[in-house]
């Protein structure tokens, strides 16, 4: 695009930026190598003809969308495979992945065949032993067979242990038999499940001489390999209309009494014998490894759905004037309204902080499993445990900032061409998939109230919850970006050592474990949200202050800024929370604090108003504890409005760094010319009802109505 047909306010906003986007790109690539990759498959990709769409998708029927991602998804993944680099490692195909949505310029709505890759593959992978690995991947990753993940069924998603599809072993014959009890074990939701898929992995309960042996991975054929039938004793089909995912194609699958050999079952940790002996593997939730690997993956996915809708919006409030502040003046770009920048750098810094989580989190992930491939399971809880915090709280902000998005678009923001209805229908998918978000946060409160158990015991805490064992009284309220964190630290221990105190009371009252657990679930929510708020806070600074060093002064200024952006929001956002990092002070400061205290309660008092914050900091002073004061949170409210002043120049450059192409954003508002109200009238021509000046229902209906004669 040359710059003169670029938007001016745009061209402006680029001029007035003052780091190098570049290097920010470079920087959350993981370094310029990544990005040109990145940049060389995009490139490759978009120049395939027939990948992009001429009709908007949402002008097409059901059955059309599905054919045209299929159509689509074909040309797509042949690009891909020769583009495939065999010695590359799995780490490094990673990292060149972690930034590379080019499937979303392809795809508004994702492709009917993102199981296969997503899980079906990678359930191969950790699932298979290695002759089934050898014999199934070669086949998988040439798209010979195209496979899903099928484990959810119409009666039980969440709870796995209560899947009814059944495994049951013949071992007169050395085979399964699949079979589907009752509607509610119907296999329902699966990707590509419905007339896409040929193969599929079957989560299934295994019976062996009428004995069950828990939930293990089957690998199914569905459908005849030459005419695609699906094939006797299996019932397949669509589950219909959706919120979004509406070209994926998910699927619904019931088994009569359907029998696969023995060794379809994938046999990495577990094993059905040929006569029948059960071996059971080291662990049982070693079957439950491809769920970890995806809720790992979704932090890093909510991290380009966010910088994606963030670019939109950002750019579009660049270009978009409206109302007249001072007489006289022209109108002002909304982006110069503060409570414009507060609805969206937040979701820029939020982007950034889920980057550099993702990628801190898929190091540990990588590393865990290379332990568990050497049969070192000692790890596993811990992986497990943040996986079931970040996943839940990365989709919760995303989805909540995409939304903030769209509304800071107004009116624009809500058609279909600014892309961010469907962004957003992506996004708030994963709130759900993978495990629904409060019930991961209830499994991550599992684990942190076992681990502080074996605390107050006198067990070591490890890794991410080693801090659990500080000492919570350690540190007042200083307001800076460190001290922030110590905070929200102190938050987690405290609501932690709470809610164990209050389960011991629901039990001491005579409820049961699960009734006082159930009881006391609100808290364990709470408990895992603040634990993961530490963890994402504390990550994106220790790692932002690791990475920071080999940048140059303007890019590392520009860096904190966000960091501090992000702790400062967070910390107003729970300032209520704040209060709970409250520690005991004694001697000079104690005097000074009550004296501070007892004058702002006096000034509330007079004023005829008592602020929530005054009437705390009233009786936490009464306790004679120093926690975070009323003139602290104006002190932190001051400074966002600073930092949102401080980012406001840089705002068009720090989004252009994301560096998404035009195809990619697929969006009228966002593009990098900011020609929007063209876009949005180009997109418009394209709705068939713009076809012709009078529609025919005009003569059929309104013109009879309007006449009486109807
Ligand atoms: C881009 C990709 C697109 C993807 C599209 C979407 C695809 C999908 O949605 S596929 C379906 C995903 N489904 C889910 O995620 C279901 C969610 N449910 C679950 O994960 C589990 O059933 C869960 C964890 C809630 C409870 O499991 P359950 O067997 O009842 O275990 P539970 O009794 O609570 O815990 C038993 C122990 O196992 C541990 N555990 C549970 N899950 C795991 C795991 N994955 N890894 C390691 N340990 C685990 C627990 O920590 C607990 O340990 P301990 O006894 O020491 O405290
Ligand atoms: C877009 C999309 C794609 C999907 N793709 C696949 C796929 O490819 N393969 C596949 O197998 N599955 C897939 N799923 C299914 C998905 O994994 C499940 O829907 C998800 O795990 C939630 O389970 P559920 O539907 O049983 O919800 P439920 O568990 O019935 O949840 C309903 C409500 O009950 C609450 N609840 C449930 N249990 C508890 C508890 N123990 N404590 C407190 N509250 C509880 C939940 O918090 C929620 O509010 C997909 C789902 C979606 C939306």
């Amino acid at each position: 695009m040359s710059a003169n047909k670029v938007n001016v306010d745009l061209q402006r906003e680029r001029a007035k930026c003052d780091f190098n986007t570049e290097e920010l790109t470079n920087f959350l690539d993981w370094g310029v190598k990544y990005t040109e990759k990145r940049r060389n498959l995009e490139q490759k990709v978009l120049s395939v003809k027939g990948l992009l769409d001429d009709t908007p998708e949402e002008y097409m029927s059901h059955k059309e969308k599905y054919e045209n991602s299929i159509r689509k998804s074909v040309l797509f993944y042949k690009t891909l495979h020769s583009m495939e680099d065999e010695n590359m490692s799995i780490d490094e195909k990673t990292r060149i992945n972690f930034r590379n949505i080019v499937t979303s310029a392809v795809f508004k709505d994702n492709s009917p065949l993102m199981l296969h890759n997503s899980m079906f593959i990678p359930t191969i992978m950790g699932q298979g032993t290695d002759e089934q690995k050898a014999y199934w991947m070669k086949r998988a990753k040439n798209m010979e067979i195209i496979g899903t993940y099928a484990q959810t069924e119409l009666g039980h998603g969440t709870f796995i242990r209560g899947l009814e599809t059944q495994a049951t072993y013949d071992p007169d014959t050395e085979e399964l038999v699949l079979h589907s009890p009752a509607l509610s074990s119907y296999k329902w939701w699966p990707g590509g499940l419905a007339h896409t898929a040929n193969y599929c992995v079957v989560m299934a309960r295994l019976y062996i001489k009428g004995k069950s042996h828990g939930i293990h991975p089957f690998m199914v054929q569905i459908r005849d390999e030459e005419t695609h039938m699906p094939l006797p004793g299996i019932k397949l089909g669509e589950i219909g209309a959706k919120l979004g995912f509406n070209t994926v194609n998910n699927g619904f699958l019931g088994f009569e009494n359907h029998r696969i050999p023995r060794d379809r079952m994938l046999m990495k940790n577990a094993q059905v014998l040929k006569d029948g002996t059960f071996v059971a593997g080291s662990n049982s939730k070693l079957t439950y490894g491809t769920m970890v690997f995806v809720r790992v993956i979704i932090v890093n996915s909510m991290a380009n759905m966010l910088a994606k809708a963030v670019t939109i919006a950002v750019r579009y409030s660049a270009i978009r004037r409206q109302s007249q502040p001072k007489p006289n003046e022209p109108e002002p770009q909304i982006l110069d309204y503060v409570t414009q920048q507060h609805k969206l750098f937040i979701a820029i810094a939020s982007s950034h902080a889920f980057y550099i989580n993702a990628m801190w989190l898929w190091e540990i992930y990588y590393s865990v499993t290379s332990q568990l491939a050497g049969g070192n399971l000692d790890n596993l809880p811990e992986l497990h445990a943040l996986a079931c915090c970040l996943k839940p709280l990365s989709t919760i902000d995303a989805t909540t900032m995409i939304e903030k998005c769209r509304l800071a678009c107004g009116g624009h923001g809500y058609m279909l061409s600014a892309n961010l209805a469907q962004t957003y229908g992506l996004a708030t998918a994963a709130y759900t998939y993978e495990g629904e978000n409060t019930v991961l946060l209830l499994q991550a409160a599992r684990s942190l109230v076992k681990a502080w158990g074996g605390h107050v015991k006198g067990q070591p805490l490890k890794g991410t919850m080693a801090y659990l064992a500080e000492n919570p009284t350690v540190k007042v309220w200083d307001g800076s970006v460190d001290g922030i964190i110590q905070s929200f630290k102190v938050v987690a221990i405290r609501k932690l050592s709470s809610v164990v105190k209050i389960l011991k009371e629901y039990e001491k009252s005579g409820l049961s474990p699960e009734d006082a657990w159930n009881k006391a679930s609100v808290f364990l929510t709470a408990v895992s949200e603040a634990h993961g708020r530490a963890v994402l806070l504390s990550v994106y600074k220790s790692e932002t202050d690791k990475r920071a060093a080999a940048l140059s002064p303007p890019l590392r200024k520009v860096l904190l800024q966000m960091v501090d952006l992000y702790v400062t929001y967070w910390a107003l956002e729970k300032v209520g929370d704040m209060l709970l990092s409250y520690v005991p002070v004694v001697g000079k400061r104690a005097s000074t604090v009550r004296r501070q205290f007892a004058l702002s309660w006096a000034l509330r008092l007079d004023s005829g108003h008592v602020s929530p914050i005054a009437f705390m900091s009233a009786a936490a002073e009464r306790r004679q504890y120093a926690s975070i004061t009323e003139r602290d949170v104006e002190e932190l409210q001051r400074r966002y409005i600073e930092l949102l002043a401080a980012i406001r120049p840089n705002a068009v450059g720090l989004v252009d760094a994301f560096d998404f192409r035009d195809e990619i954003l697929n969006s009228a508002l966002g593009a990098y010319d900011g020609r929007a109200y063209e876009r949005l009238m180009e997109e418009a021509m394209k709705s068939p009802l713009n076809a012709e000046p009078v529609n025919q229902t005009f003569h059929k209906y309104l013109k009879p109505f309007m006449r009486g004669k109807l």
